[in-house]
C-alpha cells in the first residue's frame, strides 16, 4: 500500500499582536500563563498501544495527563489504551493509579476531581497485534467518541503511540494505516527507541515504517531531547558572545558526555540483555546529545535546519577505535531471571567518538553509560585546555570546566581559578553557579516524555530523530556491536555500586582528561539537608 497525502491541519497560531510594556522586567503577555492554553484543531485522540506495559504506566499515561491538569489538552479529548492483555477499563485505571500524580494545579479545583476526570477519558480496548478485528473496533471506538465530540465536518486528530517492542511495529503500523487512519484531519505515529538493533535491522524496519507513513507522520522520540537542560544547549551555545569563540579544538581538551544508573536492570532484564548499555543509552540518547553539543549554528530554528546540523555532525564522526572502548558487566546482572547465565552483554562502556572536522580535530568526546553505578546522574562535562604560561601554578588543582548537569537536579556550573579570599595572594578552584532549583524556585520543570508530546500535536518535529540521522548514528555503531555481540571484546566485570571498570578512568586519563585534585564541589542543591 502507498502512502496518501493526509491532511494536515496546521497547528494553532497567536495572530494577536500581544501588548509591549515599558517594564524591562514584566513579562510579555503572551509569556503570562493563560487560562486556555490547549492546542485547539478540533477532537484530539490519543492511542497507546501497549497500554499494558511498564512504558505505558510510568511514562506515557502520566505525561497525558500532567498535560491535561495544566490544561493543555482540548475538552474534546479522548485517551485509547490498546493491548492484548485482557483488562477492563476499570482495572487499566486501577494500575495507572499510583502514577497519576494529583496536585493542585488550580486553586479552583480538586486535583483528585480532575484525577478521576482524566481517568474516564480513556477507554482500554484489547486486540491482537497482528489480526484485523481489534483494530476495527479500535477505529470503530474512536470514530463513536469523535462523532460525539463534533460534526462530520470538523477536523479531527489521532495521535498514535507505539509503547511496544520494536519487533511488533511493523504488524501494528499496517493495522493502524489499514483500519484507523484519520479521514478528517491528521493521524501522527511516535515510535519509542531503539530503532532497530544494527544499520540493517534499522533500515528495514524504517523502510517498512517509511511504505506506511510519510516523515512527517512519524515521531521517533528520544526522550533526551525533551530533557529541560538538552533543550538548553543550543540556547547556551548560540545566545551568548561568551561561549562563541571558545567552543572548539583550540580551547577545549575533552568532552565528556555520562550517563550513571544507581540501579540495575530493575525487571526488564530480558529486553536489556538483547541490546545493551551501548544500544539502550549511547547510539540514541548520548549520540543526540552529542549533536547538539558539536554541530554548526543552524540556519534557523526550524526543525529540518537543525537536524540537517546534526546529521553532518554525525557524518563526520571516525570510526570507533576499538583501543578508546572498555566495556563491562555488573556483578549480579546474571541473578536477574531473565538473562541466560552466560550472558557477554555490557552494562557499562566507555568509548571515545572523534570528530573529524575543523572545529573538533583532535577533541575526544568521551561516551560514558553505566547501570549499577555508584550514583545516578547524566551531564556533559566541557574541559578547558591550560592557560599558556599560567604564572599562578593554578594547574595542578583543576581545570576550567563547564558542565550541564541534566539530571538529578538540573544544574549548569563552570569550574574556575580565583584568588583565594585573604591576605595571601593564592589561586584556588571554585565555581559560578547555576541550579534550576534555587534559580527558578517557582517553575516546575516539566517532564521529557510531556513536552515531546505536546511538540507532536503540535507538530513539531524538532525534538524528534529524522531517518537520516538514525541511519548514521547506526553506521557508526554497528561494526563495534557485531565486533562485541561477536564476543570480540573483553567485558570486564565490575562491583554494584561502584564507579564501573577501573579501566574506564585509565581511558579519560589517555584521552587527557584532568581530574580536580583536592575540591571537591557540592552543589548546594544536592547537600544534604538543602533547603531547596
Ligand atoms: N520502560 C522504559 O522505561 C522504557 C521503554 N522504552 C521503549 O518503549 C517501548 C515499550 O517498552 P516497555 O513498556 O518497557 O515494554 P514492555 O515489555 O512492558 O511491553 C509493552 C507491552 O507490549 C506487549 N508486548 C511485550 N512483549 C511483546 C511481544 N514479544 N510481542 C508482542 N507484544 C508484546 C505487552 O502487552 P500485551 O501483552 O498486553 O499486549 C506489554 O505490556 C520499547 O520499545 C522500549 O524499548 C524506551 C525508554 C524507556
Ligand atoms: O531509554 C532509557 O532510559 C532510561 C533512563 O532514562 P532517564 O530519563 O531516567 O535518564 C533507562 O533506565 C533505560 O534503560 C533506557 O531504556
Amino acid at each position: 500500500m502507498g502512502v496518501t497525502a493526509e491532511k494536515d491541519v496546521p497547528p494553532a497560531v497567536e495572530d494577536a499582536a500581544p501588548a509591549v510594556s515599558d517594564d524591562p522586567c514584566e513579562k510579555p503577555e503572551s509569556d503570562q500563563p493563560t487560562k486556555d492554553k490547549s492546542i485547539a484543531g478540533g477532537c484530539l485522540s490519543l492511542i497507546v498501544l501497549g497500554a499494558s506495559g511498564d512504558l505505558a504506566k510510568k511514562k506515557t499515561f502520566p505525561a497525558i495527563f500532567n498535560l491535561y491538569k495544566q490544561g493543555f489538552l482540548p475538552d474534546e479529548m479522548h485517551v485509547f489504551g490498546y493491548a492484548r492483555s485482557n483488562m477492563t477499563n476499570e482495572e487499566l485505571h486501577e494500575k495507572l493509579l499510583r502514577y497519576l500524580k494529583a496536585e493542585r494545579t488550580d486553586p479552583t479545583t480538586n486535583p483528585e476531581d480532575v484525577r478521576k476526570q482524566f481517568l474516564n477519558k480513556i477507554t482500554y480496548i484489547h486486540g491482537a497485534y497482528d489480526a484485523d478485528e481489534g483494530f476495527i473496533k479500535l477505529n470503530e471506538e474512536i470514530l463513536r467518541l469523535e462523532r460525539e465530540e463534533s460534526d462530520d465536518n470538523s477536523p479531527t486528530r489521532r495521535l498514535f503511540y507505539l509503547a511496544l517492542p520494536p519487533s511488533v511495529y511493523p504488524l501494528v503500523s499496517k493495522q493502524i494505516r489499514k483500519h484507523c487512519m484519520n479521514q478528517r484531519g491528521w493521524t501522527r505515529v511516535i515510535v519509542e527507541k531503539p530503532f532497530g538493533k544494527d544499520l540493517e535491522s534499522s533500515e528495514v524496519l524504517s523502510s517498512e515504517l517509511g511504505s506506511l507513513f510519510t516523515e512527517d507522520q512519524l515521531y521517533r522520540i528520544d526522550h533526551y531531547l525533551g530533557k529541560e537542560l538538552v533543550q538548553n544547549l543550543l540556547v547556551m551555545r548560540f545566545a551568548n558572545r561568551f561561549f562563541v569563540p571558545i567552543w572548539n579544538r583550540d580551547n577545549i581538551a575533552n568532552v565528556q558526555i555520562v550517563f550513571k544508573e544507581d540501579f540495575g536492570t530493575q525487571g526488564r532484564g530480558g529486553y536489556f540483555d538483547e541490546y545493551g548499555i551501548i544500544r539502550d543509552i549511547i547510539q540514541n540518547h548520548l549520540v543526540q546529545v552529542l549533536c547538539l553539543v558539536a554541530m554548526e549554528k543552524p540556519v534557523s530554528l526550524s526543525p529540518e535546519h537543525v537536524r540537517d546540523e546534526k546529521v553532518k555532525v554525525l557524518q563526520c564522526i571516525e570510526p570507533i577505535n576499538e583501543e578508546e572502548v572498555v566495556i563491562g558487566q555488573y556483578e549480579g546482572y546474571k541473578d536477574d531471571p531473565t538473562v541466560p547465565n552466560d550472558s557477554v552483554t555490557p552494562t557499562f562502556a566507555s568509548l571515545v567518538l572523534r570528530i573529524n572536522n575543523e572545529r573538533w580535530d583532535g577533541v575526544p568526546f568521551i561516551m560514558k553509560a553505566g547501570k549499577s553505578l555508584d550514583t545516578r546522574k547524566a551531564e556533559i562535562r566541557v574541559q578547558f585546555k591550560d592557560v599558556p604560561g599560567d604564572i599562578f601554578k593554578c594547574k595542578k588543582q583543576g581545570r576550567n570546566e563547564f558542565v550541564m548537569r541534566l539530571q538529578p537536579k538540573e544544574a549548569m556550573y563552570m569550574k574556575l581559578t580565583v584568588k583565594e579570599p585573604g591576605l595571601d595572594m593564592r589561586a584556588t578552584q571554585s565555581e559560578l553557579d547555576m541550579s534550576y532549583h534555587q534559580r527558578y524556585q517557582d517553575i516546575v520543570i516539566p517532564e521529557a516524555y510531556e513536552r515531546l508530546l505536546l511538540d507532536t500535536i503540535r507538530g513539531d518535529q524538532q525534538h524528534f530523530v529524522r531517518r537520516d540521522e538514525l541511519r548514521v548514528a547506526w553506521e557508526i555503531f554497528t561494526p563495534l556491536l557485531h565486533r562485541i555481540d561477536a564476543g570480540k571484546l573483553k567485558v570486564i566485570p565490575y562491583k554494584e555500586g561502584s564507579r564501573g571498570p577501573a579501566e574506564a578512568d585509565e581511558l579519560n586519563a589517555r584521552m587527557g582528561y584532568q581530574r580536580t585534585e583536592g575540591y571537591c564541589w557540592k552543589p548546594p542543591t544536592l547537600q544534604a539537608g538543602a533547603a531547596i
